[in-house]
């Protein structure tokens, strides 16, 4: 029953039938299992970044959790990334179901850390929700749903940052960017780096979430002034 509140019906079955094929299923079944319902966020600011691969999201969390002296999170969870490799082999459907249910285990870092200092986290829901719509359409984006469609609402019982912002960055640079860093490519990466169309919808999908809505930030310039205007803009949004 209270992994039923943290996955949709669709997930939640999905899931349970894969843990018996999957072991690494059953464990992340049981993960959520103890996560409390409907997690409350603590006192100090919960702030998300978001943003297509290599557009600064890991350099950006770490100066500004350095700098406010915060607690740096990610999506999937560091408790369940181990069986990433496990589910990016899977089925679109297991995979996807995967990343959902790490925002709910995410949901108990972010209630607990938020109670000690302020939370930075790199990805979280948006991520999840704009990666699986861009994949499930195909071509243009006037493929995708339209704006203030469900897909783009942030679900119920998932606990809400204060903030998310969004990088971008020009197609040009994210590719100098990825070359530079040239790490070991998911899936994902390696379709970012080869198809614009899908890059586009990942994007706009970003673009079209509502409640809370991404806050666009241009990620091009050097990290010293991105970390200047995303510090700017946490503390004209956010009690510090
Ligand atoms: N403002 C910047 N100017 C120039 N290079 C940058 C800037 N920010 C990050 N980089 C470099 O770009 C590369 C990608 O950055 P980073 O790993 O922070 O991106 P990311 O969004 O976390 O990527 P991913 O989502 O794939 O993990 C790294 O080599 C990093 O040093
Ligand atoms: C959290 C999350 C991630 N992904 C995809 C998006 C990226 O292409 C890769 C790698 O992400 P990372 O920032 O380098 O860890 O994973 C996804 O599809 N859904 C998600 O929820």
């Amino acid at each position: 029953a209270a992994i039923a509140t943290c996955l949709s019906d669709v997930e939640q079955h999905r899931s349970s039938q894969c843990a018996a094929r999957i072991p690494e299923a059953g464990a992340l079944l049981d993960l959520l299992e103890k996560c409390p319902e409907r997690q409350q966020k603590g006192g100090f600011p919960v702030v998300v970044f978001e943003g297509l691969d290599a557009t600064g999201k890991t350099t950006v969390t770490q100066s500004v959790k350095d700098t406010l002296n915060g607690i740096l999170l990610r999506s999937p969870p560091d408790c369940i990334s181990q069986w990433r490799t496990v589910f990016d082999d899977e089925p679109e459907s297991i995979k996807r179901a995967f990343y959902a249910a790490g925002n709910y285990i995410l949901a108990s870092e972010i209630a607990k850390a938020s109670t000690q200092a302020p939370v930075i986290i790199d990805r979280y829901w948006h991520s999840t929700a704009a990666y699986t719509i861009a994949t499930e359409i195909t071509g243009e984006v006037q493929g995708l749903p339209p704006a203030h469609d469900e897909v783009y609402q942030w679900p119920e019982d998932l606990l809400k940052p204060d903030l998310v912002l969004l990088l971008t960055v020009d197609p040009e640079e994210r590719v100098r960017r990825l070359q530079r860093r040239g790490l070991k490519k998911t899936k994902e990466e390696a379709e970012l780096e080869t198809n614009s169309l899908f890059r586009q919808r990942v994007e706009e999908s970003y673009r079209r979430m509502v409640n809370p809505a991404c806050q666009e930030v241009d990620a091009s310039a050097s990290k010293e002034e991105v970390l200047k205007t995303v510090l700017q803009l946490i503390s004209k949004h956010c009690a510090l």
